[in-house]
């Protein structure tokens, strides 16, 4: 008997001993399989889907070619939002058909030649610029706004709205009456007579001019990379690129949540809606937040929002951010700023003085000047002094750029320092 029991005992104590090592072993994996639930937050159009786009391609299996052919309705869509925004900015502006620009007069910095940006090399981010902007700005801003006058006295002088003549104001006719049905069916494609009318529109000088203040309407800042490619992205068989998809603009109205595993780690990234009335539906995702990516767009310092048409875009960014950052719900989260759009912030800067839209900046206009102060207004606004934000300059929509700065956030995350980062 005596045996018996100490058999058992040693059986009870094996099978004991084993669920310990299941416990443990359960533990482990738990550890191992840590989630993480991630928000993209951030104002309309900083960049919110094309990032979790990017989560997508790099470590997911990237996009099947029925979800391109997907796309191309929206890159469509794209297209012609864009013409049509183009044609009747030349109105609200009041540019002629084509209206060439003055050259404008020389400063000591020489660099006002380079005020009118041609749509040729808009696709490309350029090297960085030298201290041009600050000094030249009241100048070149008087310059600028005596060439926005002789447009005007010209678009009057031409017929104004009605009585323009030749190709261009005929095409615009075109784009104008064409109707967005087309978006609706995905074997639809957008009529000959309006790709024509485009093409010829994209290639005017006035256009191009208009194009050049574009801060001044609501403008997708897709447009250049779509209006230079016309002839491929209308050809029947046209299939996106990755490019393509990352370039192409949805607003989104639903929030949406993507499982991404990255190594042990499973991602839960919601994707929300960044316009005003879009906010409103946030707040039921705000509780058990691990991370939040902050989207800004940098190059929309001389933009306004799209929701009034007056409210500066930065302004906005900081206000949401500020509400964002102290709320306490987010005490413990882990706060990462994407400064985005990085590219057209490098081309801005040659022609927009910060200055004139940021006073506090006191330059020189240059990427490392204005990236620096954009990023200490934004962490200015964290009132826990003890805790740590991160900023990044980010590229969207260019892979490789998005896969190091991803690189590093997965570490910033998963680290143990997080905890001594005041979370
Ligand atoms: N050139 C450039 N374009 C970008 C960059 N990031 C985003 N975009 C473009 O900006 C547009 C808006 O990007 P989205 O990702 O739709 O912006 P969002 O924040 O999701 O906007 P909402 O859904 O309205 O909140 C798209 O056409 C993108 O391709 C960038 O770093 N550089
Ligand atoms: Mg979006």
């Amino acid at each position: 008997m005596g045996s018996c029991v100490s058999i058992e005992s040693a059986t009870a104590a094996a099978q004991s001993k084993k669920i310990d090592q299941n416990i443990k072993a359960e533990q482990r994996q738990a550890k191992f399989q840590q989630t993480v639930k991630m928000l993209l937050l951030g104002a309309g159009e900083t960049g919110k889907s094309t990032i979790l786009k990017q989560f997508k391609l790099i470590y997911g299996t990237g996009y099947t070619e029925e979800e391109r052919i997907g796309y191309k309705t929206a890159i469509l869509a794209n297209v012609v939002t864009c013409a049509k925004a183009l044609v009747y900015a030349m109105d609200s502006l009041k540019i002629p058909y084509g209206f060439e620009p003055p050259p404008l007069k020389e400063t000591a910095s020489g660099a006002f030649g380079s005020a009118f940006r041609s749509h040729a090399s808009l696709n490309q981010p350029e090297k960085e610029s030298g201290d041009t902007g600050s000094v030249r700005s009241l100048n070149e801003g008087k310059e600028l706004g005596r060439v926005a006058k002789s447009a005007e006295e010209a678009y009057y002088a031409a017929g104004g709205e009605n009585r323009q003549s030749g190709p261009s104001p005929k095409a615009a006719q075109v784009i104008r009456g064409c109707e967005m049905s087309f978006c609706f069916g995905i074997d639809e494609s957008v009529p000959e007579e309006v790709i024509e009318s485009i093409k010829t529109v994209w290639q005017d000088s006035g256009i191009q001019y208009c194009y050049s203040r574009a801060n001044e309407f609501q403008l997708f800042d897709c447009c250049a990379y779509f209006l230079n490619d016309l002839d491929r992205i209308t050809d029947p068989k046209y299939i996106p690129t990755d490019s393509d998809i990352l370039n192409s603009r949805v607003m989104t109205t639903t929030i949406t949540e993507t499982k991404i595993k990255i190594q042990h780690v499973l991602f839960r990234v919601f994707d929300v809606g960044g316009q005003r009335t879009e906010r409103k539906k946030w707040v039921p995702y705000f509780d058990d937040v691990d991370a939040i990516i902050y989207m800004v767009a940098i190059s929309s310092y001389d933009q306004v929002l799209v929701e009034d048409n007056a409210t500066n875009r930065l302004e906005e960014a900081m206000t949401l951010f500020s509400s964002i950052c102290n709320h306490p719900i987010f005490a413990s989260t882990a706060i990462i700023i994407f400064m985005n759009k990085i590219d057209i912030f490098k081309t801005k800067l040659k022609t927009v003085p910060i200055t004139k839209y940021f006073p506090k900046f006191k330059g020189p206009n240059n990427v490392d000047k204005g990236s620096a102060f954009f990023a200490s207004q934004f962490l200015a606004l964290n009132a826990n002094a003890k805790r740590k934000i991160y900023v990044h300059f980010t590229w969207a929509t260019d892979t490789k750029q998005i896969k190091k700065v991803l690189a590093t956030v997965y570490q910033i995350i998963t680290s143990s320092n997080l905890k001594g980062a005041g979370m």
